[in-house]
């Protein structure tokens, strides 16, 4: 494309230099200096520690043949330099990215996702019922970008505008017709999803997280809220009516544009005759387009939530309800969410690998496996360095209240000092209660599960699909489901 073309179609653009060859070529887009390729126009978007715009000599002398930068840097430049400057660098990325890659949300039907918790298990559910249903799907978030025959491992849960563009355009050339994408309350806030178009919006709840980036949880539910707006929201939103945050959404968008969803109450989406057992739960699923008998394979108050947000958006996009009661028993699960490790089938304690990172996911997963478990139940969490970290010292009360064991180690500790985080969780820990400190986390669950009796529950929080830790800058090779499995051999051998 044409650099005219492109230009022609962006928003923001209030700097182009006279000498600027418009008819030049434009091969591909980089907002990484380092990573520009001849032929790109190199993006400088201004980040927390640096304005990415200052490295434009280097993305130039790379190869980039223009590069659009903010006006500070524009103006401040040599007049001869091929710099496009911009007043609003998010809204010149995003419009360029959308432009350079045709706009492939208007040729997708576009889900997008939202809320602290639930993301990735409701798009896989979403994912999973439109696969079955034949509609060819693209799925993107936290474990990876994948469709028929693609997937890669995703950095972020919601990409930066230029690969999220680039990533569904190739899915409408894969012959994808559907995008289900995870959106962050980050992507929102930085405009990564700006220029794209969605036909169902859903909210799973909003609770404590990601305090070190929102300033407030006023601030965190309207970065939220931004995906329900006229500039993002074309068609349905599908809300959970449970969350005080859904309600008010509810209320913003208003009721003729939303499906709402409970499990407590009667809702457009809701249960009856619910029977919980230790492989799922059935019951009877309530929708505007009429009723079914359903069987989850999926334990969990909580992933109920789930199941009806992902009903709800798959029948938006016309999926038969008979078909998703048909396909729902043989759901494999998500990776990393309460995933079992088991090395043999005599195994006599359960080993529990999941995602809780928040303190309410942390009280849904306790809350959740209790019931299954027969012994004591054993929880070994962390939490992340460098985030939120108003979130450890609830987390550790929440952990030592409901387990009969909690075991206190790391989780990703990042650049902070692990034993000041540890320390932060145990803040919120009551004296009297007793839980055992583990820094070293293969420690930890070695320690967890070689001291499991029989009947009991080893719950490993925090990490699920990683396999990854992060040491100060070092991501390492750690995976809590080998730890894990090691562990039960090392216990198998012991007895
Ligand atoms: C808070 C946040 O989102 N930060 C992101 C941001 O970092 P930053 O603002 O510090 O960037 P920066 O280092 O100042 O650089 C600014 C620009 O200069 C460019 N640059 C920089 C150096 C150079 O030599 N050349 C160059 O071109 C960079 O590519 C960048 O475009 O831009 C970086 C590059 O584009 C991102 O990798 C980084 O994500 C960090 C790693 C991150 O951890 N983000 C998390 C919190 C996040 O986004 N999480 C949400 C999920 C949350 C949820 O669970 O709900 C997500 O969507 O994944
Ligand atoms: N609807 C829900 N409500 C509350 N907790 C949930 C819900 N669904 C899942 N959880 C819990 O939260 C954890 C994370 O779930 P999931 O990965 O689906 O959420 P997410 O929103 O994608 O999270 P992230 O923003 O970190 O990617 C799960 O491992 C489980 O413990
Ligand atoms: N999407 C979450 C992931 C947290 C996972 C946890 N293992 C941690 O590192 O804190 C975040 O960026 O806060
Ligand atoms: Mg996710």
């Amino acid at each position: 494309m044409k650099l005219r073309e492109l230009l022609a179609q962006v928003d923001g653009v209030t700097q182009l230099p006279a000498n600027l060859a418009m008819d030049v070529e434009i091969k591909g887009l980089a907002t990484n200096s380092h990573a520009c390729q001849p032929g790109d126009l190199f993006i400088g978007m201004p980040g927390t520690r640096v304005d990415g715009g200052e490295f434009w000599r280097s993305a130039i002398a790379s190869g980039a043949v223009a590069a659009l930068v903010s006006e500070q840097i524009a103006s401040n430049a040599e007049a001869d330099a091929c710099l496009i400057g911009s007043n609003n660098m998010v809204a010149a990325c995003a419009s360029v990215a959308a432009a350079f890659y045709d706009y492939p949300t208007k040729k997708l039907q576009m889900v997008g996702v939202t809320g602290t918790n639930g993301k990735t298990t409701t798009t896989h559910l979403i994912e999973f019922f439109l696969t079955q249903a034949h509609l060819s799907t693209a799925l993107m978030g936290t474990l990876y970008t994948r469709w028929a025959g693609f997937e890669q491992t995703a950095a972020h849960t919601t990409p930066f505008a230029i690969e999220l563009q680039h990533q569904l355009a190739e899915a409408c050339l894969a012959g994808c017709k559907i995008g289900v994408m995870e959106v962050s309350s980050h992507a929102l806030a930085q405009g990564r999803v700006k220029g794209c178009e969605f036909d169902v919006a859903l909210f799973t709840n909003l609770t404590q997280d990601h305090l070190d980036f929102h300033k407030d949880m006023e601030d965190y539910f309207g970065a939220k809220a931004l995906l329900f707006s006229p500039e993002y929201l074309q068609g349905k939103a599908i809300i959970n009516i449970d969350d005080a945050y859904g309600r008010r959404l509810v209320a913003q968008v208003g009721k003729d544009r939303t499906w709402s969803y409970s499990t407590s109450d009667r809702a457009d989406l809701w249960m009856s005759e619910l029977k919980y057992a230790p492989t799922g739960v059935s019951g009877v699923l309530h929708t505007p387009q009429g009723d079914v008998a359903f069987q989850s394979p999926l334990v969990g108050q909580y992933n109920l939530a789930n199941l009806l947000a992902a009903v709800g958006a798959v029948l938006q996009l016309g999926v038969d309800l008979q078909l998703i009661a048909d396909v729902l028993p043989q759901f494999p699960g998500v990776p990393g969410r309460m995933e079992r490790v088991q090395i043999s089938p005599s195994q006599d304690i359960s080993a529990i690998v999941d995602y809780a990172h928040t303190p309410d996911s942390l009280e849904n997963l306790i809350k959740a496996a209790r019931p299954f478990i027969s012994g004591r139940t054993i929880c070994v969490f962390g939490c992340g360095g460098d985030r939120d970290r108003t979130k450890r010292p609830q987390m550790g009360k929440i952990a030592a209240e409901l387990a009969d064991v909690a075991v206190v180690t790391s989780d990703n500790p990042r650049t902070e000092d692990p034993d000041k985080i540890l320390q932060d969780i145990l803040a919120g820990i009551p004296s009297e209660k007793e839980v055992l400190v583990i820094s070293d986390r293969a420690a930890a669950i070695r320690a967890a599960i070689i001291q499991a009796q029989p009947g009991d529950g080893v719950l490993i929080a925090g990490k699920g699909h990683e396999d990854y830790q992060i040491l100060g800058t070092e991501k390492i090779h750690f995976d809590d489901r080998e730890q894990a499995k090691v562990a039960l051999q090392e216990r198998n051998f012991q007895n």
